[in-house]
């Protein structure tokens, strides 16, 4: 009867619990990726929390969020004025912000973070998280090139701990990598592609490999280009041209490499670079250090490879 008992009840907590959909979002980071992450949570319906290291940076990634929000709204309710500065509205008045990310984490489903890509500084804010969320809590990160399980390995919820890999800009991108660590149970990795549905996205699933499916593929290209420039064979302008007309992308490698970000796209090739010395497509660029170096991040300094108007 015991066994019985421990079966049904171990049934039931699986089935409640995949019943039970992501309802509440905290997303830790509030930056090109943060801000956008929690724009389609709450625009999808979900309550969502947004945590960033001061309220000044929490102010510019709300101004950033009514900006993106009135774009989409345009698109929705072409004509209709009133309809858009509802949708706006409404949207936005479920997304609060914190600046204590552990407090911002204590009462919900799912925690997805955003910070900046460095891997001891992930680890040590999801140990923090670990002691604070409820056992039902399930944590993300959308890291673009660190190993999830070297993430999920600073907590004791490995089991409740997988990628969730945005793209940039995320409420046009239609994809979210869903990644899997040996140890994510099969609950949570179903609630995490059930979320990505639920947020309007398609989902892939990925192994835990440098880079998941789509950087390890469009990182090398964007850094090929930069060798390219770096060996004089064609200039910025020209590759993009190339790259757009030739071979239908929408931006080209350098434009898109200021739109990601040049300091981001410099921690993926430091982590790749350092961990994989052989791999000849993961070498460092001189070129893309020395911009870096110089504050050049791309459009979020208002200079990369490119000048952008600072708006
Ligand atoms: C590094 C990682 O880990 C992973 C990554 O993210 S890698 C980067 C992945 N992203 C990409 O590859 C982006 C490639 N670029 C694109 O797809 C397109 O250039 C783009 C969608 C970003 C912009 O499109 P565009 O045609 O060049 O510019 P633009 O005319 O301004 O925008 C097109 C539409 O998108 C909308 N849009 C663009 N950015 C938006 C945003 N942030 N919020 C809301 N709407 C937006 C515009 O309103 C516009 O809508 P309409 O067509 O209805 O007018
Ligand atoms: N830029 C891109 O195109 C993409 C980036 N990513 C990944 O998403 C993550 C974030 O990238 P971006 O949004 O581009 O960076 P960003 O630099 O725009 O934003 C990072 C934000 O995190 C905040 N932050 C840093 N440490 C924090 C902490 N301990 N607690 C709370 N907030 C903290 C910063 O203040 C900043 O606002 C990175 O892991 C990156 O690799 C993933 C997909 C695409």
């Amino acid at each position: 009867m015991a066994h019985v008992c421990k079966v049904f009840s171990r049934r039931l907590s699986t089935s409640t619990a995949v019943r039970s959909a992501i309802k509440h979002v905290t997303v830790i980071g509030g930056g090109l990726m943060g801000s956008g992450i929690a724009q389609v949570a709450a625009a999808t319906g979900h309550d969502v929390i947004m945590v960033d290291q001061t309220d000044d940076i929490l102010a510019k990634s709300k101004a950033a969020i009514q900006k993106s929000l009135g774009r989409v709204a345009k698109k929705k309710y072409a004509d209709d004025g009133e309809a858009q500065a509802s949708f706006v509205g409404e949207v936005m008045s479920r997304i609060s912000t914190n600046t204590d990310a552990v407090a911002a984490c204590g009462k919900t489903d799912l925690v997805v973070e955003a910070i900046v890509e460095n891997l001891d500084v992930k680890r040590r804010l999801f140990t923090a998280l670990d002691a604070a969320a409820e056992e039902h809590t399930i944590f993300a990160s959308n890291t673009s090139s660190l190993p999830i399980k070297d993430i999920a390995s600073a907590t004791k919820r490995q089991d409740r701990f997988g990628g969730l890999h945005f793209f940039n800009p995320v409420p046009m991108m239609k994809l979210v990598e869903v990644v899997k660590i040996p140890e994510t149970s099969n609950e949570t990795f179903e609630r995490l592609v059930n979320l990505g549905k639920a947020m309007e996205k398609t989902t892939v699933e990925c192994k835990d490999t440098p880079g998941f499916i789509v950087n390890r593929l469009l990182v090398p290209y964007m850094m090929e280009a930069v060798r390219m420039l770096e060996r004089g064979d064609a200039s910025a302008r020209d590759i993009d041209t190339a790259m757009k007309l030739g071979a239908g992308y929408p931006m080209g490698p350098f434009e898109l490499a200021d739109y990601v970000g040049l300091d981001t796209t410099k921690f993926i090739m430091d982590g790749w670079s350092q961990k994989y010395p052989d791999i000849e497509i993961f070498r460092k660029s001189d070129l893309l250090n020395k911009l870096v170096a110089e504050g050049k991040f791309g459009r979020k300094t208002g200079e990369g490879f490119y000048k952008y108007d600072k708006k």
